[in-house]
């Protein structure tokens, strides 16, 4: 299941651009004898003009087709890493092809690309930036990768 993370914004080289490619390269890693990835990502301008609906179309331009749909957003569904694994485990066993997580820009994401997705995914109520959700979601991957595979990276 081939993992894709679109994403409003541009990340320039610094620290956290170093974690999030560090955490799929490990994810890539870890997954490939589960049959999850490899995870990519793919950005999109933020349209400070258009706001949210222009952001969408570019949105939805890069989500490859028949992707099953997450995205990130504080109001949706908390959940502990272990079921977020068993999620991702059920979602491959499926069949599910290509699995799309969608970060939106400083304005969010427009409600009716909310409305089309398959599950919206929170970190808490707190609003984090973009750049910190990218690092928070490719740790989760990876851990969750952990989890499936039995290795001892996540212990609470
Ligand atoms: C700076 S936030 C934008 C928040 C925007 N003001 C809103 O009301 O949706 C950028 C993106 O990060 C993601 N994000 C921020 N906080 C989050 C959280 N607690 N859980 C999940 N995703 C979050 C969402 O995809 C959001 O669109």
């Amino acid at each position: 299941m081939r993992v894709h993370l679109c994403v409003v914004g541009r990340l320039r080289a610094g620290p956290e651009r170093d974690l999030v490619d560090d955490y799929l390269k490990r994810f890539d890693r870890t997954g490939r004898a589960l049959g999850l990835g490899p995870a990519r990502v793919t950005e999109v301008d933020d349209r400070k003009g258009g706001g949210m609906a222009a952001e969408a179309d570019l949105l939805r331009r890069a989500l490859p087709s028949g992707a099953r749909l997450c995205v990130m957003d504080e109001r949706g569904r908390q959940m502990p890493s272990p079921d977020f694994a068993q999620r991702l485990g059920r979602w491959r066993d499926d069949g599910t092809q290509d699995l799309a997580f969608v970060i939106g820009g400083a304005d969010g994401i427009a409600p009716d690309l909310r409305a089309e997705a398959d599950m919206a995914l929170s970190f808490g109520q707190m609003v984090w930036p973009h750049m910190l959700v990218r690092v928070m979601l490719t740790e989760q991957l990876y851990r969750a990768a952990s989890i499936l595979a039995g290795s001892p990276y996540h212990r609470a």
